[in-house]
């Protein structure tokens, strides 16, 4: 479990930061799991049952982590993240983001659920952090071909509450190359409504550092 958990570091040159290696590992069903966990999350952040339902639910739960605890492995080995096929090459840690370049930018669609959501309808802050940091990072690694990088800083101006359930715009670029130094910026727009800035520092990394 220590080594599924703790990864090779050592054997992979560009460090810790490697680009993805493209997988097919998990079969056509890959996806429909990532998306029936991202459910699941939303159901779990609203759902108001009855206690045996709760107690069933827990219970199934239960039953799917004794079924995948045997298979863990390291996050080299693991599809998540590597499967180019799916939304969010199947890592659902992400804020779901479909992305493509324009030119000198990156452009896209971003869209918050349940599971995200803060206070009053508007999505908790931590996930602007979040989706910035994937997006930002996609963009200083597409933008200038060098996919070894890692966030410096990152910056976020919070200009309007994000709503939940919508799909909202992003648009991304890079502002100056120094040396090491990528600096990004970006913006979450829902229609002419400019609801979040951010802007990054990325530092290329060295070989091997992690
Ligand atoms: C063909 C290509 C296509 C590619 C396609 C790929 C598809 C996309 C794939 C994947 C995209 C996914 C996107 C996700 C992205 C997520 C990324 C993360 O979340 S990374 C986790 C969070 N970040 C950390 O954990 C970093 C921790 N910090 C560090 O490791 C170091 O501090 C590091 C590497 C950032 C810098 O350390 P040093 O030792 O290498 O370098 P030093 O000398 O300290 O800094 C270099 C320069 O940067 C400045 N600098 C560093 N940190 C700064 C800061 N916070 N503010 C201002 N300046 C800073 C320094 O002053 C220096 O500037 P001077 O060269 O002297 O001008």
């Amino acid at each position: 479990m220590r080594d599924a958990h703790n990864g090779a570091m050592a054997r992979h040159p560009g460090g810790g930061f490697n680009p993805p290696e493209p997988t097919r590992k998990g079969g056509p069903d890959y996806g429909r799991l990532v998306a029936a966990v991202r459910t699941l999350q939303d159901h779990v952040r609203s759902v108001d049952a009855p206690d045996g339902v709760i107690t069933r639910a827990a219970d199934l739960i239960d039953g799917v982590n004794t079924l995948l605890a045997p298979y863990a492995a390291d996050e080299w080995a693991s599809p998540s993240g590597r499967r180019t096929d799916l939304p969010n090459r199947g890592n659902l840690l992400t804020v779901p983001l479909t992305t493509s370049r324009a030119g000198d930018r990156i452009t896209g669609t971003a869209r918050f659920a349940r599971y995200h959501l803060g206070r009053n309808g508007a999505a908790h802050g931590g996930t602007l952090g979040l989706l910035f940091d994937s997006l930002l990072g996609q963009t200083a690694a597409i933008l200038t071909g060098s996919p070894y990088q890692r966030t410096a800083f990152l910056h976020i101006d919070y200009r309007a509450i994000v709503p939940i359930g919508k799909d909202l715009q992003v648009d991304a670029g890079v502002d100056e190359i120094d040396g090491r130094k990528v600096f990004v910026s970006g913006r979450l727009c829902d229609g002419d409504t400019v609801l979040t800035e951010a802007h990054a520092l990325f530092v290329r990394l060295k070989p091997g550092q992690p």
